[in-house]
């Protein structure tokens, strides 16, 4: 952001009046930036001083009104930033002196268009293409001041080139010279009139416009954007009172158009100088001239104003009002940026460069430390997927050993039950041998046959501790660990005839008891007997 350049520019006493001195006892002093009113005798009056950016007194010469106001625009113009500079004044304050000039001291415009063909010349690395129009806003219609056939001009508005007006005619142009021709065509098609305050009145607000284009001249890099930069020189149609003037007719007609349009000017900078939050809707669109101005006022471009005043004290109350302008256009913030149109190419080449850039940020010494990090953490992670597919492998063999465990017990469980609910009767035998079959051995008398001596079936049976992982441990030497000390000494075993499928029933079912018992030892150490 950066504030509108504000200047005061007092002309000397009117030569054209009956009496060319400021007369009166009341006059504007200048002191370097400050402008104050004093009464001759007594001194300052109240109220205090204006203070602007530069006040010119009437010794100031347009060479140096231009050089301190408006010669930097022009080198931000060529580099691609938008710049306007207009004058501001009361009728007859030397509004257009200061924007034309005379033949010994050019204005503002005859400078500034030597001065943008000059830096373009100086510019080796560009090429350029520069384009003129010139248009007058009278009675609030837009004509074209470089062919009469444009009248009443439409302003139209579109996102690729903001506010313009329709239809305005612009000359490519390629040396000061030419320029100045067409400025003087303008001249001619501009309209002027006689006042009582002004032999030749503005009866228009006149913009001067230059519209600079350039591209880098080594195209073999593509990326280089063409940048269209506007510079707008402005000579405002001054305010003036019917008393003063004298205007009846057409000319009171012109000065209600242009008292109103300044008016609305002056709405929209009040506006603009207020505090951002008070500000609210800025009122551009009341006026056809505060339209076209809307880009320097508050917006992308560097604007210059240069207020003048005349120095009369039949005028003070006009100058007040002026340098009252003056001040609040000093409070308005602008915010310029070079204008650039990028092809597609360019845009695409300009992104891939902004990537090679960050990534080469990122292989600086700092981030090398951090890729590093990145990696280790990388192979933990790694390295934790592979712990956790580990485990998950293991849970889910436990989860089927419990099975088969669990489907074991099961299956020795209704073995249980089916024997225990086996009662066997006397009657169920035919003979009292099969009966006798069924009694404990060590009971029973058989001196011709094998007794198998079940006696140490009483002992506690021995479990032996059970391996850690079963595994590795084939079945069979399982089955000799889990049954330690249940097996049956075959030594001691002796053998008897005897009912073979009652014998085996009893059989099974010490076996089935054993079986059941170790699983069930077995599952409560592996799970925890809560579990069973
Ligand atoms: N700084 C100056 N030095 C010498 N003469 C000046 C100066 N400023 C203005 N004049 C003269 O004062 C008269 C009025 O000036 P000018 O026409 O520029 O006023 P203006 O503000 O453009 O008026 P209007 O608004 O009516 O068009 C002209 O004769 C002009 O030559």
């Amino acid at each position: 952001m950066e504030k509108i350049s504000v200047a005061v520019r007092f002309r000397p006493p009117n030569p054209a009046a009956a009496d060319p001195s400021p007369g009166g006892d009341r006059e504007w002093r200048i002191d370097d930036t400050r402008v104050t009113l004093v009464h001759r005798a007594a001194g300052p009056l109240p109220g205090a001083p204006f203070v602007f950016d530069h006040v010119f007194d009437r010794a100031a010469t347009n060479e140096r009104v231009y050089g301190t106001v408006v010669r930097d625009l022009i080198g931000a113009v060529v580099d691609g930033f938008n710049a306007t500079a207009f004058a501001y004044g009361q009728t007859s304050s030397g509004k257009t002196f200061t924007m034309n000039g005379s033949d010994a001291d050019p204005g503002i415009i005859p400078r500034a268009v030597r001065d943008v063909f000059d830096t373009v010349r100086q510019t080796d690395d560009r090429e350029f293409l520069v384009r003129v129009s010139y248009m007058e806003i009278y009675n609030e219609e837009i004509n074209d001041l470089l062919t009469l056939e444009g009248r009443r001009l439409p302003i139209k508005e579109n996102l690729e080139r903001g506010v313009y007006v329709a239809g305005l005619r612009e000359e490519i142009v390629n040396s000061a010279e030419q320029v100045l021709e067409l400025l003087q065509l303008g001249e001619v098609n501009r309209h002027f009139g006689v006042t009582n305050m002004n032999a030749r009145s503005s009866r228009s607000h006149t913009i001067f416009r230059m519209v600079i284009e350039s591209s880098a001249k080594n195209q073999i890099d593509s990326e280089d954007p063409i940048r269209v930069s506007v510079l707008n020189l402005v000579d405002l149609a001054g305010s003036e009172r019917n008393n003063k003037t004298g205007t009846e007719g057409v000319r009171l007609n012109e000065a209600g158009h242009i008292n109103k349009s300044l008016l609305m000017l002056g709405n929209v900078i009040n506006k603009l100088s207020e505090n951002g939050k008070q500000r609210g809707h800025i009122p551009y669109r009341d006026s056809k001239l505060t339209r076209i101005l809307q880009p320097a006022l508050g917006g992308n471009t560097k604007t210059s104003i240069i207020c003048t005043a005349a120095p009369e004290e039949m005028h003070i109350e006009e100058t007040r009002g002026t340098l009252k302008f003056a001040s609040r256009a000093k409070c308005v913030s602008n915010c310029a940026q070079v204008n650039e149109i990028l092809t597609d190419a360019a845009l695409l080449k300009r992104q891939k460069r902004e990537i090679e850039e960050l990534r080469k940020k990122l292989q600086g010494s700092h981030s090398e430390g951090l890729e590093q990090v990145v990696l280790k953490l990388r192979n933990d992670m790694h390295k934790s997927e592979l712990e956790r597919d580990r485990l998950a492998m293991e849970l889910e063999e436990e989860r089927k050993l419990r099975m088969t465990l669990e489907h074991h017990l099961t299956e020795q469980q209704k073995k249980l039950e089916g024997l225990d609910n086996t009662s066997i009767s006397a009657d169920q035998f035919t003979d009292s041998t099969q009966l006798d079959a069924l009694k404990t051995p060590d009971f029973k008398y058989t001196p011709d046959g094998f007794v198998a001596h079940r006696s140490r079936y009483s002992n506690d049976v021995e479990v032996s501790p059970l391996p850690e992982n079963l595994d590795n441990i084939a079945s069979d030497d399982l089955w000799t660990c889990l049954n330690k000390g249940c097996v049956t000494d075959l030594d001691m075993l002796e053998m008897t005839p005897g009912l073979k499928r009652k014998a085996s029933l009893l059989q099974d079912a010490t076996s089935v008891r054993y079986s059941a018992n170790l699983i069930l030892r077995l599952f409560t150490t592996i799970y925890g007997g809560s579990n069973i």
